[in-house]
Formats: structure tokens, C-alpha cells, sequence
């Protein structure tokens, strides 16, 4: 009954109950005092359903796959667990592992891992350059820390440089598992596993969308997993308002930004292009529009992307453009509208985008431009809609579905898109004169 209120689904054996209230981690789980001040200096008021159904499950020691919508609080999910595990610093090494797709993401999670445990000496370590070297330099230092977050590429040259050790890690976790076990990063991924030797390791999944073919391939490597589900599985969060916008032509998408900004938007927005080339593109177009805006991509630098996110969060930045690179478990909890300028190249894609608004509770808006060249793959979105319990008109719900086939094009090569420019060939053609002019004078 409990279960069915939340809407937790849970699949396996001997699967542990789930618990209600924060209280109960310190009167039923023997959890350490610190942690549940942190908790209430966090403002957390009562766990979340995939806290309630996973700490559990995790205490319990088994291995868990689980899927629950963007914005859930799936990070603090396995984050108590561990830190109630490790009960406090040993200078044995790394005993927990969370991987990240992205460096973003890794960052936050190392920040919440830092504020969850205040008050215990743990040595946190965010695996980068800088701090690969320095436990290059002093292979002792390295006994000192206890967790670990990284993101997959720089875990596997350090494994491969002997910088790191990872033989007494006893959890590991994959945030964005589907992510992770893609085509791109599971060979990474897999050299990670066998890295981690202990023969007693737990391994979590977590993710908002974990296909079919992720959960079949991860239970290759799972001890007896018990798989849990929030809601739907593969959908969208419900607080997200989700819109479809038919702008005809690519320039039919600037009109329509440009619009939104005239009649007063509230800001933060993020706005989502399905390449570097087209964020630059289309930054240089919104870059006049007097509102302070910036674009987001792994062109940029390390220490640009750090000042972009900051500014973002603290509202100094209204607009941001941005690649996929932001797409998955980015927190900003203001954000208020996100755009998909570019149509996403999967359901997946499409859920972890919308999922940036509406988080944490609070609503959202979603816009989504297409143009007739998506038009073919607009069905698989109206699905998430529906399932969502957004309005749909008739005729969209009588569309067909995208064989197999095509969605698998397009998850491999996006549509070929006109170039974002509203400045004629012509006034380029002079602004290009008029430098040379500037030039020659000088
Ligand atoms: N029990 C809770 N009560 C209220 N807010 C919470 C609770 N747990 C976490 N949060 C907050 O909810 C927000 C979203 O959490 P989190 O980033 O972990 O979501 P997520 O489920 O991992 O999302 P995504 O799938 O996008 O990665 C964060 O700002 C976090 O601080």
C-alpha cells in the first residue's frame, strides 16, 4: 500500500521495505547523528520516493538498478547510504566510487557529497588533472582519501598511469548509467569494473531513463539486482508544462526565440542546439538582443565553464545555450523555461533536457520548435507527452510511430540543419569591407 502511494515499483527478491521519514535513518537504521543534521540544515523536510525505496535497499548491501524522473533527488539516494557505510574516515584508500558522464555533473556531486558530510573528516576527491598528478607525485597521499567522483576517461587514464587504486572500493555507483553503458563510454566503463577488484562491491545504477537494453546488459554484472521505478518508467517529470512548436523553417525557430524574448520571459532559460557549431551560431545571433546571455559547450575552457555555470546559478547569466553537455543531471533549481531549439536526437535526450526545469517539485515549462524535417520522429515525443498527462491534439496522437530503424539514424547522426544567421550575405559582405577599410586606415 505504501509502495502504491509513492508509486514505487520495485522487481526481485528479498526486497527491504521502505522507510517514511528522515527520523527513521536515526531511530531504525542506527545512521550517525551527523548525518541527519545535515539533512535538516539542508531544509530536506521528508525523503523523496526513490530515497524512501532505495537507502534501504543500498544499507542492505545489494546491488540496485533505479530509475526515477529528473529531479528526484536520486544523487542524495545513494550518497546517505554510502556515508552511513563508510561510518568515517580510514586511510585505506577509495572504498566508494561514483562515475559521472560529465565534469559538471561530477562537481556537483562532489559539492552535495561535501555538504552531507560536514562534520566527519571524510577526504572527498574529484578526480581532475590537477589532482590526478598531485597523487601521481605522493602515492601516499592517496591511502588518505575514502570516496572518489570521476568522470570515465579521466578514471581510465589514472588507472592506466597507477595513480589510483581501486581495490577497496565497496560501492560503486553509475549516475546516468544509461549514459555511461552507451556505445562511446563502455569501454571505459568496463575497464572501471575490472579495476575495482573487492569481490564484495555493490554496484548501483541511476538514472531517469534506463532502456530495456541497458537493464539486460547491466544485469550481466550485477549480483541479484533488485530494480526500482518512480512513476513511469522512461518518462517525464510531471510538474514539466511540455509544448510542441511547429516553426516550419529553421528560421521559423529565431522568429519564435525572438518573439518569446519581446513578450517578457522569465528568466533562467536554457536553450538546447544539437551541436557546438550551432550553439556558436546561434549566441552570435542572441548576443544583440540586449539580455544577458552565454553559450556552453566542451569547447570552452575548464575555468569558463566553471564562471558560465556560477553566473548561471546566481542569475547573471539569463539565457544559457547550450550543447548536451548540460543535459544530464545538471540541478539549477530556478530554471524556469527550457527550449529544445534543435529537436532532441532521442526520448532520452528529450527527458534529461525538459528534466533541467521543473525539479525538485516545482513547475516548468518545456518548448519544443520542430520543423517538417522532424516531423518524421515527432511521435516518439508526443508518446512522453502523453504519458505525462499532457493536452495533445487528435492529429498528433494519430501520427505513426518512427520504425526502429530511423530512430536509430538519428540517435547516430543529427538532421543537417541550415546555418543560425539572420544577417544577410550582404551586410556581412560589408561589415567584412568595412574592417579592411578600419585596417588600412590604421
Ligand atoms: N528529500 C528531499 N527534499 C527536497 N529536496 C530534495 C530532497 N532530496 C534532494 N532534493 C533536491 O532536489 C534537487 C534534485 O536532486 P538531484 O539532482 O539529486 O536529482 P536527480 O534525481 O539526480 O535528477 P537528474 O535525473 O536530473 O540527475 C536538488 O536540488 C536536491 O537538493
Amino acid at each position: 500500500m505504501f509502495r502504491k502511494r509513492f508509486r514505487i515499483h520495485t522487481y526481485g527478491t528479498d526486497i527491504p521495505n521502505p522507510f517514511s521519514s528522515f527520523d527513521d535513518l536515526e531511530s531504525k537504521y542506527d545512521f550517525q547523528p551527523y548525518i541527519c543534521k545535515n539533512l535538516r540544515n539542508s531544509a530536506y523536510e521528508k525523503p523523496t520516493p526513490i530515497q524512501m525505496q532505495a537507502i534501504p535497499i543500498m544499507i542492505h548491501g545489494r546491488d540496485i538498478m533505479a530509475m526515477a524522473p529528473t529531479g528526484s533527488g536520486k544523487t542524495l539516494a545513494y550518497i546517505l547510504p554510502i556515508l552511513h557505510d563508510l561510518k568515517g574516515p580510514e586511510k585505506m584508500g577509495y572504498r566508494a566510487l561514483v562515475i559521472s558522464p560529465t565534469r559538471e555533473l561530477a562537481h556537483q556531486i562532489y559539492r552535495e557529497f561535501k555538504k552531507m558530510s560536514v562534520g566527519k573528516k571524510f577526504k572527498v576527491c574529484m578526480l581532475t588533472k590537477a589532482t590526478a598528478a598531485t597523487q601521481a607525485q605522493s602515492p601516499h597521499l592517496r591511502e588518505k582519501f575514502d570516496i572518489l567522483i570521476s568522470t570515465p576517461l579521466r578514471l581510465v587514464h589514472a588507472i592506466q598511469e597507477e595513480n589510483v587504486e581501486l581495490k577497496n572500493v565497496r560501492h560503486l555507483i553509475l549516475d546516468e548509467a544509461d549514459k555511461l553503458l552507451e556505445l562511446g563510454f563502455l569501454e571505459q566503463t568496463d575497464e572501471i569494473f575490472a579495476a575495482c577488484s573487492n569481490t564484495k562491491i555493490q554496484k548501483a545504477l541511476f538514472s531517469a531513463t534506463l532502456p530495456s537494453s541497458v537493464e539486460s546488459l547491466a544485469s550481466n554484472f550485477m549480483k541479484d539486482p533488485i530494480r526500482v521505478v518512480i512513476g513511469l518508467k522512461n518518462a517525464a517529470t510531471e510538474t514539466i508544462k511540455q509544448r510542441l512548436v511547429y516553426v516550419g523553417q529553421e528560421e521559423g525557430k529565431l522568429i519564435a526565440v525572438r518573439q518569446l524574448i519581446q513578450e517578457g520571459f522569465k528568466p533562467p532559460v536554457l536553450i538546447f542546439v544539437q551541436s557546438i557549431e550551432r550553439a556558436k551560431e546561434l549566441f552570435h545571433e542572441l548576443i544583440y538582443d540586449s539580455i544577458n546571455v552565454d553559450v556552453i559547450h566542451s569547447e570552452r575552457t575548464k575555468a569558463q565553464r566553471d564562471s558560465i555555470i556560477l553566473n548561471f546559478r546566481q542569475g547573471k547569466i539569463w539565457v544559457l545555450i547550450a550543447t548536451e553537455l548540460m543535459a544530464r543531471g545538471m540541478d539549477f533549481k530556478g530554471v524556469n523555461l527550457v527550449i529544445n531549439y534543435d529537436f532532441p536526437q532521442s526520448v532520452q535526450s528529450y527527458i534529461h533536457r525538459i528534466g533541467r526545469t521543473g525539479r525538485a517539485g516545482r513547475t516548468g515549462d518545456a518548448v519544443t520548435y520542430y520543423t517538417k524535417d522532424d516531423a518524421p520522429y515527432l511521435k516518439s515525443i508526443v508518446n512522453v507527452m502523453k504519458e505525462s498527462g499532457c493536452e495533445i491534439p487528435d492529429w498528433m496522437l494519430q501520427l505513426k510511430n518512427p520504425s526502429k530503424e530511423s530512430k536509430q539514424q538519428l540517435r547516430k547522426k543529427p538532421i543537417e540543419r541550415k546555418t543560425i544567421n539572420t544577417r544577410s550575405t550582404y551586410d556581412i559582405k560589408k561589415m567584412k569591407h568595412k574592417k579592411y577599410v578600419f585596417i588600412i586606415l590604421l
